[in-house]
């Protein structure tokens, strides 16, 4: 059960705006920024799956990466176990990465080339635990690689012998070496093939069972999310527009774009899959750099001639339908 007993992170009013360097940049953007992450709160707690979901460019990556404070943080907190991360220096910080790792989306790009499995999983082992023996680092990589799936025999071999999803589990593997208590897992699947993304997304699961992890889970694909995690965050130009455990996101959504989203997943009866409205969203998404004052969403928002459009504060727009997916983000921040 989520209680303020078993907080592992908590995060307030997180910005991550990226300032436009003038030489790549348009005469009338420069001196602007990206508002990639634009005041974000959420709460994660210990042995939990957090889905985080959203178009293209929405902020998911980035706020993976800030959670682990790997981008700068231009405003809010990110709390850790009652330790402001924000506020720790690179020495405090590295100590910090015992416990909070990251899986990245293209296993091989991750991988350096020149390692052979065997070093790139010892890595952080080496790195934070100096105190161990050559053979005791040994055996700590050879049971992992067995908990993920990786034969003995393959331990003297480089990365691009290996296919997607071995490479893929060799990051699990490194990233999970050092019994971390959080791993942000930013697309871990999308770069695989379907038949290897169950494998690998089971392999998590089993994992996060058996070693009392949390995990972040970011990705494109809703049903992947609906399988492994508790609880969905659905961002939006930087934005949480909706955050909710899995039933009552997938079963109710309350915010006008999750609807959207959830309306374009395929379902696998052919019958109510003929029969389905898919929500079609009107209009691009705004730019990042001057997203909509008031609600991010007003833009594309079905509701939005019903009141707004009028660029008030969310909890002042008139459709009863986005009142009370307003009211629910009034209770998320
Ligand atoms: N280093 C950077 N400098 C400037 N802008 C950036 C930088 N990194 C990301 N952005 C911008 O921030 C916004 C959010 O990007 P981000 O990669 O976090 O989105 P995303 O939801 O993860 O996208 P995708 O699903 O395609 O990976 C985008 O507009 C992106 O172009």
């Amino acid at each position: 059960m989520n209680t303020s007993d078993n907080i592992l992170m908590e995060v307030s009013n997180l910005k991550v705006h990226f300032n436009i360097k003038s030489d790549n940049a348009w005469p009338w953007q420069k001196g602007q920024a990206v508002k990639a992450v634009d005041g974000v709160n959420l709460t994660i707690y210990a042995g939990e799956t957090l889905g985080v979901v959203g178009e293209s460019g929405c902020g998911k990556s980035t706020l993976a990466r800030a959670l682990l404070r790997l981008v700068p943080i231009t405003e809010g907190n990110v709390v850790w176990l009652g330790q402001d991360l924000t506020n720790l220096d690179k020495k405090q910080l590295r100590s910090k990465r015992q416990e909070l790792q990251m899986i990245f989306q293209d296993p091989l790009a991750s991988l350096d080339p020149r390692m052979t499995v065997g070093d790139i999983i010892a890595e952080p082992l080496n790195t934070f635990r100096p105190e161990l023996s050559k053979d005791a680092v040994k055996a700590e990589v050879r049971k992992i690689m067995d908990r993920v799936g990786l034969l003995p025999n393959v331990i003297n071999r480089y990365p691009h012998e290996f296919s997607g999803g071995q490479c893929q589990r060799i990051g699990i593997a490194r990233a999970l070496i050092l019994k971390p208590k959080l791993v942000v897992c930013d697309e871990p699947v999308s770069a695989l093939d379907v038949s290897i993304q169950a494998q690998v997304v089971n392999l998590l699961k089993e994992l996060q069972a058996e070693m009392g992890l949390s995990l972040v889970f970011i990705a494109h694909d809703l049903s992947v999310v609906k399988h492994i995690s508790d609880r969905v965050l659905v961002m939006y130009l930087g934005n949480v527009v909706e955050l909710a455990s899995k039933r009552a996101l997938y079963d109710n959504p309350k915010h006008p774009y999750t609807k959207a989203l959830l309306s374009a997943v395929p379902v696998p009866d052919p019958k109510v899959e003929r029969g389905k409205k898919i929500q079609l969203l009107t209009g691009d998404v705004p730019s990042p750099i001057s997203p909509p004052s008031g609600c991010v969403f007003r833009t594309r928002c079905p509701h939005a001639n019903k009141g707004c459009a009028q660029q008030k504060p969310l909890l002042q727009v008139l459709s009863k339908e986005h009142q009370v997916a307003c009211s629910r983000l009034a209770e998320i921040a």
